[in-house]
């Protein structure tokens, strides 16, 4: 997506040869305009497909999520990180390694969100070795739900996520696939 690699080569910053900050539009103050343009185009490459809800993570994954929720017209469901006093049903748990916070959590979605009839679309805002987007593959197994693909704002290529996934089985859509972070530039794959 020509609009966000654009963006990420004027706003974001290389932190280290693995670390890419995207604070300015992505995970922490959002362009809502770009997240709308993000929204359709992960719309366009699953219309057809049957996608009935969308699963993402807190924080940095639900801004994308929702936008893709309404441009296809489904439910989007975060999974938890945090123990809530709402957080009251049979819940449907497993563990994740944080790549930015570097600590291992629980994250919980509810039984009543998801169901085996559920064809679930996973949204993510960054891949880097797949650990969230794993966890959330646990979670939506133990539903019984089936996962359509996975749905990934940026994919750090030279991580072991894409392929991880991919070994699954699993389509994996990325939107902007960085190949490397050298001498603070981001190069892209195509
Ligand atoms: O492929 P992985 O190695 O799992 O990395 C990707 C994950 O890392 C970030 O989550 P993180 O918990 O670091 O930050 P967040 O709270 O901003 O979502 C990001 O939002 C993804 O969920
Ligand atoms: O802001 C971020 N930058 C990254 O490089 C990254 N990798 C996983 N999650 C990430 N979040």
């Amino acid at each position: 997506m020509e609009q966000l690699k654009e963006k990420i080569r004027s706003e974001g910053i290389v932190l280290s040869d693995k670390v890419l900050k995207v604070d300015a539009f992505l995970n922490h103050q959002i362009d809502p305009q770009l997240m709308q343009q993000i929204g359709r185009e992960f719309a366009r490459r699953y219309q057809g497909q049957g996608i009935t809800k969308i699963v993402t993570i807190e924080a940095s994954g639900i801004a994308p999520a929702v936008m893709a929720g309404l441009e296809l017209g489904v439910p989007v469901i975060f999974a938890r990180k945090h123990q809530s006093l709402t957080l009251t049903d049979h819940l449907l748990t497993a563990s994740v390694y944080s790549f930015t916070k570097q600590v291992e959590s629980t994250i919980a979605i509810s039984t009543n969100h998801l169901s085996p009839s559920d064809r679930v679309l996973i949204i993510d805002d960054f891949l880097a070795n797949g650990k969230a987007a794993k966890g959330l593959i646990t979670i939506i197994e133990q539903a019984g739900a089936s996962i359509v693909g996975l749905g990934i704002v940026i994919e750090k290529s030279f991580q072991a996520g894409r392929q991880e996934l991919e070994a699954l089985g699993l389509r994996v859509e990325s939107l902007a696939r960085v190949q490397a972070l050298q001498d603070g530039q981001v190069h892209f794959v195509d």
